[in-house]
């Protein structure tokens, strides 16, 4: 099969993704990093966020620990082929989404949407540790969702309100090492509201910005935030939904724990009411996450 290797671009500038510091006591400033960034990169990196440090430790330990098993142990919360769900452990999906990395994705919040069919009972802390982890990351989506809608001249609570709450999937990429620098997630844009990444210090993530592509500098214990289709279609948008792909480490494993935040399944998506006027038509249509998944795989989308 065909593989996409990194020499076939531009060397970048130096610039790099802004790093936010949420534990600084003015406000304002934050909101304004936060917003500038999402306007210019849809994507930046938050330090003191808050999620313990042993809670982020011991979550990315079963997570690997899981990745560790031998195949059929794995197999035990494999996705079902046929069904419609696309929760579940997969090897190396390379027909479906050309990427390299094998992967476990299952939902994690509101309780009502979780099925424990696809969490791991092996490592045995593994749903224990997750749910710590998930009551963290779920207050920390909430926090920088407020900035966004904020930022939006709207209620803080606004964005949350619009995805209905929002629906949270962890979603865990192991990358096995490549020689050859090869493109372990092809570049894309997040079909979700925002994504919340921390990896095991194995740098790869690329953003692309002005015509280049360019590494995300990998911070011990800093979240990245990555802003995706919704947000940009809520904020009619004013949010970039960034150009993002990851390269794989040419002697480590690498992993990496994003959490996705979706609208609730039948919610409509899309400008909020506040942001169109005469001046400011509508860029987009308004969808439920499915019919808007439909639409772009199917490439029907009259928009954006
Ligand atoms: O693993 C990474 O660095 C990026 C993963 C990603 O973009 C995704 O899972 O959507
Ligand atoms: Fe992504």
């Amino acid at each position: 099969m065909e593989v996409e290797r990194v020499g076939q671009y531009a060397s970048p500038p130096s610039e790099t993704v802004p790093i936010i510091d949420l534990s600084d006591p003015d406000d304002e400033l934050v909101e304004r990093a936060l917003v500038k960034a999402s306007e210019e990169w849809g994507a930046f990196q938050v330090v003191n966020h808050e999620i313990p440090a042993e809670i982020m430790r011991r979550f990315q330990d079963v997570g690997r620990k899981f990745f560790e098993l031998p195949a059929a142990e794995k197999e035990a919360v494999a996705m079902v082929p046929g069904s419609k769900s696309i929760e579940g452990y997969d090897a190396r999906n390379l027909k479906l989404a050309k990427s390299w990395d094998d992967h476990l994705l299952h939902k994690i919040w509101p309780q009502s949407c979780i099925n424990y069919r696809f969490w791991p009972k092996n490592p045995p802390d593994y749903r224990e540790v997750t749910e710590a982890y998930t009551r963290h990351v779920t207050k920390l989506s909430e926090k920088i969702m407020g900035y966004l809608s904020k930022g939006l001249g709207i209620g803080r609570e606004v964005l949350k309100e619009t995805l209905g709450g929002g629906e949270y999937m962890l979603r865990i990429n192991y990358y096995p090492p490549s020689y050859d620098s090869v493109i372990g997630a092809p570049a894309h844009t997040d079909f979700d509201a925002l994504a919340l990444l921390v990896s095991n210090g194995v740098a790869g993530l690329q953003v692309f910005k002005d015509n280049h592509w360019l590494d995300v500098e990998d911070i011990n214990s800093a979240v990245v935030v990555i802003l995706g289709d919704q947000i940009m279609r809520l904020s009619n948008g004013r949010y970039k939904s960034v150009l993002h792909r990851s390269i794989m480490d040419k002697e480590k494993t690498r992993m990496t724990w994003p959490v996705l935040i979706d609208p609730m399944p039948g919610m409509v998506v899309g400008p909020l009411p506040e942001l169109i006027g005469d001046e400011n038509p509508p860029k987009f249509e308004s969808l439920t996450l499915e019919d808007y998944i439909y639409r772009r795989t199917n490439m029907l989308l009259g928009d954006g």
